[in-house]
């Protein structure tokens, strides 16, 4: 989690003050998430990115939170900090738990003043964000980029609403997944000699064990004490299909191909704006 970043995004557009209902008895900042942007030619990449990102988790939840929300679900990832700043900002904060998707999404909650909760009291969700690596204009997901693909998908699938955050770089213009660093999967560790080419048998190119990098000499070690490998099957004209096949294999736990989940997806632009998909 970059606590810096969150520190820092706060410093430079602290709430003005609490004073704007929104579906009583919920009260939110009067600042627009628009005030929040600034031209595009003046301004760096990085900071257009990190606008975009807050723009949509600012609309996305002043949109859908339910007034009588009592369980929420938290993602996982570098927009859903917004997310969770956000749900930290409501007047009714006391009055639901929220779940998280992994260790990051629980420091959030905590970070944020929100009620911790644990999937295994509330299992019924009544709403969860989350964000995404790539989107397609049927909702089809991919996820994983942050390792969390799992509790992630517990969450999704069980709320009753599921509503997607990300900045304008994670949209796929045609049907199906372009992602091309390969599909993330959780795998039970010593699993991986047997499902590696087995994946290589259902078409990937290339499945590579995800590794610590400068961080920790060896693989990534998962939430839940598994590997990730990351499978390249090129263009995927069908995740479902692909993802039905993939949990077939003895060892995967589970994949970050999330299909007919996401009831809406939010973007946020490069002009400041945000854009709304819904399936
Ligand atoms: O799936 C995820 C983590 O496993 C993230 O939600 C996904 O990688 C998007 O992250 P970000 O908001 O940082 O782009």
């Amino acid at each position: 989690m970059n606590i810096s970043r969150v520190i820092a995004v706060r410093s430079l557009f602290t709430p003005r003050s609490f004073t704007k209902s929104f579906r009583f008895p919920i009260l939110f900042p009067t600042q627009s998430v628009s005030s929040l942007t600034t031209s595009a030619q003046s301004t760096p990449m990085s900071s257009l990115v990190e606008q975009a990102k807050k723009a949509a988790a600012y609309q996305a939840v002043d949109e859908n939170f339910p007034a009588t929300a009592k369980v929420v679900g938290i993602g996982s990832g570098s927009t859903v900090v917004y997310v969770a700043e956000r749900i930290g900002q409501l007047s009714n904060k006391d009055s639901f738990v929220c779940i998280p998707t992994g260790f990051q999404s629980k420091q959030l909650i905590i970070d944020n003043g929100l009620q911790l909760g644990a999937i295994e009291q509330f299992p019924e969700i009544d709403i969860a964000f989350d964000g995404a690596d790539e989107v397609d204009p049927a909702l089809n997901l991919i996820k994983g980029g942050g390792a969390c693909l799992f509790q992630e998908k517990l969450v999704a699938v069980s709320a009753k609403k599921f509503v997607v955050v990300a900045d304008y770089r994670k949209k796929s213009d045609s049907l199906g997944i372009q992602w091309t660093q390969g599909v993330p999967i959780e795998i039970v560790p010593n699993s991986y000699a047997k499902v590696i080419p087995d994946l290589k048998k259902l078409g990937a190119k290339t499945v590579n064990i995800r590794q610590g990098g400068s961080a920790k000499a060896g693989p990534v070690i998962t939430d839940n004490n598994n590997f990730l490998l990351d499978a390249d099957f090129g263009a995927i004209k069908d995740p479902k299909a692909l993802h039905d096949q993939i949990k077939a294999l003895v060892g995967v736990v589970e994949t970050g191909l999330f299909t007919e989940m996401a009831s809406k997806s939010y973007f946020g632009e490069q002009d400041g704006k945000v854009n709304v998909w819904s399936a």
